[in-house]
């Protein structure tokens, strides 16, 4: 697909559509100044030819058609209303938006797996407006947080209804994460030139799973807080361990803070990184668009492209509307419960155990009670973790468009041990 966007670049480039506004080709730079030959014949300032299409461009390279010395090409343009307002002020964006006009997504049978990197996008979003909204009253205090977190639950108008759904849209996020992520996996997706965008990814899922684990601690409950505790402890074993459990807690203990810190990482640092790295993994996302599985093309099974402005986006704004009803239908007919406030003082109830997507984990430390079984399960999570980022760098036969069958056997290995660790903690704790 990077091939097929690439050799679209020439016709995309111009950066003057029918009807619109023409960056002045043949007008002199300076106003007032006569026309002389050489402006004709692509002086400097002026735009040069467009090369033809199958012209030698350099693959996988965004590489715009013109150089301009004129700043705004624009600048004497008389007309004002609406996009060519834009137009002229932001002339340099012009060959992205014709470029991103051009970008087409394939179809063939595995396409449904494309709406899942926007679906978790979506619940991403939810999350930063309930978020927001939940901000108005919540408060990160050991004395206040409990009674602000019911106060939002039995008094705010709606607050009911905000908290149940950034708690139900956190679960779906993370689902939608998991679903995306093996999905490309299974594809090959994070092949050659997409290596980056299975890292970023893959940050994005570490970032997604802290929101969690930080947003879990927040109402101040009894499971919240001795899951915190479990959760917190883990790095303990570990080389230097003391120091992350000390970091995290903020103390010996959890206790106010912990709430402060795991507060601060949930609304400030998780956003801003996440911010960062999903500007990265969506602009690769429009540079490189969606790659094709291995051998698709070749064997015919590729039924043809469709643009993804306005068709695929519409497609996808379809898939969001069916998870917004999804989620609202959870948050209403499934609310998550209130418990009681955290006590640090009593002893830690029977059967705590930390959100779903941990589980697995906490399946393997269970299993590894043995001495010294602890700092194992921690190396091998830590190993096939770096192992799993780095797959792209690894696979130099998916790269290679060839099948890579070993590689498909980990993805269903790593899997298998996820879904089973997860069912076999379903089986002793219930839901
Ligand atoms: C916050 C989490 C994430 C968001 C919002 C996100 C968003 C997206 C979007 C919108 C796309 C384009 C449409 C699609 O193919 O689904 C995409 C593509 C992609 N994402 Fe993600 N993503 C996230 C996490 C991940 C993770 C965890 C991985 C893997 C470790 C990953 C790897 C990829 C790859 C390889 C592609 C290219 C797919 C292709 O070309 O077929 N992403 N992502
Ligand atoms: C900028 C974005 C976000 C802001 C400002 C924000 C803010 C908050 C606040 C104030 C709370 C405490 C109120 C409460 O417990 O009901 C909370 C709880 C929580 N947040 Fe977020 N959040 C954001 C994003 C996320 C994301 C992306 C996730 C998901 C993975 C997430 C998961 C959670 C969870 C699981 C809770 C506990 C929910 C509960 O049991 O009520 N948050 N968040």
């Amino acid at each position: 697909m990077a091939e097929e966007n690439n050799n679209k670049q020439t016709a995309a480039s111009k950066p003057s559509p029918a009807g619109k506004p023409k960056p002045p080709a043949a007008k002199p730079s300076v106003p007032g100044k006569p026309k002389s030959p050489a402006a004709k014949a692509g002086a400097p300032g002026q735009a040069k030819p467009v090369p033809a299409k199958g012209s030698p461009a350099k693959k996988g390279v965004y590489k715009p058609a013109e150089v301009r010395a004129e700043a705004n090409p624009f600048k004497d343009s008389k007309t004002g209303a609406g996009t060519s307002w834009f137009r002229e002020r932001f002339n340099v964006l012009v060959p992205v938006i014709d470029y991103m006009k051009k970008k087409e997504v394939p179809q063939h049978r595995l396409s449904i797996w494309y709406y899942f990197g926007g679906l978790t996008l979506f619940f991403f979003s939810i999350q930063i407006i309930t978020g927001l909204l939940l901000l108005l009253y919540y408060r990160p205090t050991e004395a206040e947080a409990f009674a602000r977190f019911v106060y939002i639950q039995t008094e705010v108008p709606f607050g009911w209804l905000i908290r149940q759904v950034h708690a139900w849209s956190a679960n779906l996020m993370v689902l939608m994460a998991f679903i995306h992520m093996f999905s490309t996996f299974f594809m090959k997706a994070y092949r050659k030139p997409r290596e980056l965008m299975w890292v970023s990814g893959f940050v994005l899922l570490l970032l997604t799973l802290g929101f969690g684990f930080t947003g879990y601690l927040l109402p101040w409950n009894e499971l919240a807080y001795f899951a915190t505790q479990i959760g917190t402890e883990v790095p303990k074993v570990a080389p230097g361990g003391e120091f992350i459990v000390q970091l995290l807690r903020g103390g010996e203990e959890v206790g106010g803070e912990t709430l402060t810190r795991m507060f601060a990482m949930h609304v400030v640092l998780l956003p801003g990184l996440v911010m960062l790295f999903l500007t990265g993994h969506l602009m690769l996302v429009q540079v490189l668009g969606a790659s094709t599985p291995i051998g698709y093309k070749e064997a015919g099974l590729v039924k043809g492209y469709e643009k993804f402005f306005p068709n695929f986006i519409a497609k996808d704004g379809i898939a969001w509307m069916l998870g917004f009803a999804l989620l609202i239908y959870l948050a209403v007919i499934f609310p998550w419960e209130i418990g009681v406030k955290a006590d640090p003082l009593a002893a830690a109830p029977d059967g705590i155990k930390p959100e779903w997507y941990f589980w697995a984990q906490f399946q393997l430390l269970k299993d590894f009670k043995f001495e010294g079984g602890e700092l194992l399960a921690i190396i091998i999570f830590t190993v096939v973790g770096i192992v799993w980022a780095l797959v792209p760098f690894m696979d130099k036969k998916a790269s290679r468009e060839q099948r890579s069958p070993l590689f498909t056997i980990f993805g269903l290995v790593v899997l298998a041990s996820l879904l089973i660790g997860t069912y076999r903690v379903y089986l002793e704790y219930g839901w």
